[in-house]
């Protein structure tokens, strides 16, 4: 008789975000996965919701919900519930601090925060290769690439929609507003990620977790736009196979791959050959200058300081421009600035503290930039 598989114990960081809830949508089509703990910022509405609907016992968050087991810190969360896996979905440095923690706990992380990979890559990677985590990607160009993975590639394509300016003429998109910017073209997602694709700062930072998870030089990782985000990764191995990782944008595709890999369980619309957008364009260089900035960067620092700077950075003024303190062009200075100041102090990230001090360093400066230089 065939033995029946135990359930699996999953925590969800972030789980009232767009990947959290979405999380959940999938936990409840796959069955045999127990949400036995979530963490969030303050949306007590759908956190309650989450709690009651899927009766989960543990929680941490700064805000009480006044029922369930409310824990002092993401540390206890994952030592009273012991998960198998840890989905890790908050934006941010938070979204790297928290990271950290699910690497002692969980046998699995979900990897949705890629801002983990950005800043802190080899630490991570190192971490989880120490306490036997496996790293799985939810990002859904990278979940791509991973499932078309094999030795014997000779580069890697990922996409990107291009975000809410694409269709801009250039001279206008200084005026383009927080409600004009969180229009995604494809995707539904949180606010952070979603001007990240307007700026292609989103596909930077892609282009470095494809870097640290698939141990690729930057030179053999290619991006190209693909309207309708129906092409996710492609893979180009070197006998002149070419694999195409394609289907509808549903972030609840590449969550359930990493709950239930390397098995495949999750049910979803099945797209037909009328739908297929097989086109690929060129990035345009003059809309997406933080892009390039950043890529020239990849090609002669390898170390992590700039990283650090660039994530700091952009998180700062993000939500200037998210809070209309800052125009959307302003971006791109605050961040250059930052990231400017940070190379000339010549620092060479050596541990987890070095990341966590020039986090520290990037963002003070970011701040200050903000008030002092861009501020309307
Ligand atoms: N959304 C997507 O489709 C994709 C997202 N990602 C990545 O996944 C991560 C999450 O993105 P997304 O779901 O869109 O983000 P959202 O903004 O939708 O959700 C963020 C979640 O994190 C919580 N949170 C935010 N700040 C804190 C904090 N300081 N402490 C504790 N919890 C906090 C929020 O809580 P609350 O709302 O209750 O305050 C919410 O639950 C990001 O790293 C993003 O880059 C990657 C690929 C696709
Ligand atoms: C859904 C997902 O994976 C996002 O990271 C997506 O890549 C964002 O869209 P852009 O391609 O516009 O950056
Ligand atoms: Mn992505």
């Amino acid at each position: 008789m065939e033995e029946k598989a135990a359930v699996k114990k999953v925590v969800i960081f972030g789980a009232t975000g767009s990947i959290g809830t979405q999380t959940v949508d999938v936990v409840k089509q796959l069955g045999g996965f127990e949400v036995v703990g979530i963490s969030f910022g303050s949306n007590i509405e759908i956190a309650s919701r989450i709690m009651r609907d899927l009766g989960v016992e543990y929680y941490f968050s700064k805000k009480d919900i006044g029922f369930g087991k409310r824990c002092q810190s993401v540390d206890e969360l994952l030592e009273k519930t012991s998960p198998d896996i840890v989905v890790c979905a908050i934006p941010g440095f938070e979204g790297v601090k928290t990271t950290f923690s699910a690497l002692r706990y969980a046998k699995r992380i979900a990897l949705a925060t890629k801002e983990a990979l950005v800043c802190a890559g080899p630490f991570v990677k190192d971490l989880a290769r120490e306490n036997n985590v496996e790293l799985i990607p939810v990002d859904s160009e990278h979940s791509a690439i991973f499932q078309l993975y094999e030795p014997h590639i000779e580069k890697i394509l990922i996409t990107a929609s291009g975000g809410a300016v694409r269709d801009v003429p250039l001279e206008r998109i200084s005026e383009l507003k927080p409600s004009d910017i969180l229009k995604h073209p494809t995707w539904s997602m949180g606010g952070r990620i979603t001007v990240d694709s307007a700026t292609m700062v989103n596909k930077l930072f892609e282009v470095i977790e494809a870097h640290e998870l698939f141990n690729l030089e930057y030179g053999r990782i290619d991006v190209k736009i693909n309207r309708l985000s129906f092409i996710h990764g492609i893979v180009f191995l070197k006998d002149g196979v070419i694999k195409i990782h394609a289907g509808k944008p549903d972030m609840r595709i590449p969550i359930a791959y990493a709950l239930t890999y390397p098995e495949r369980k999750y049910h979803s619309y099945v797209a037909d050959v009328e739908e297929f957008d097989l086109t690929l364009f060129d990035v345009e260089r003059e809309r997406y200058p933080l892009f390039f900035y950043g890529l020239e960067l990849t090609k002669d620092n390898d170390d992590l300081a700039w990283r650090i700077a660039l994530n700091a950075a952009d998180e700062v003024a993000v939500n200037a421009f998210l809070n209309r303190e800052i125009m959307f062009t302003d971006i791109e200075k605050v961040v250059r600035m930052t990231i400017e100041y940070i190379l000339k102090q010549n620092i060479s990230v050596q541990s987890i503290e070095d990341v966590y001090e020039i986090d520290n360093l990037a963002r003070s400066y970011a701040l200050n930039y903000v008030e002092k230089e861009v501020k309307k």
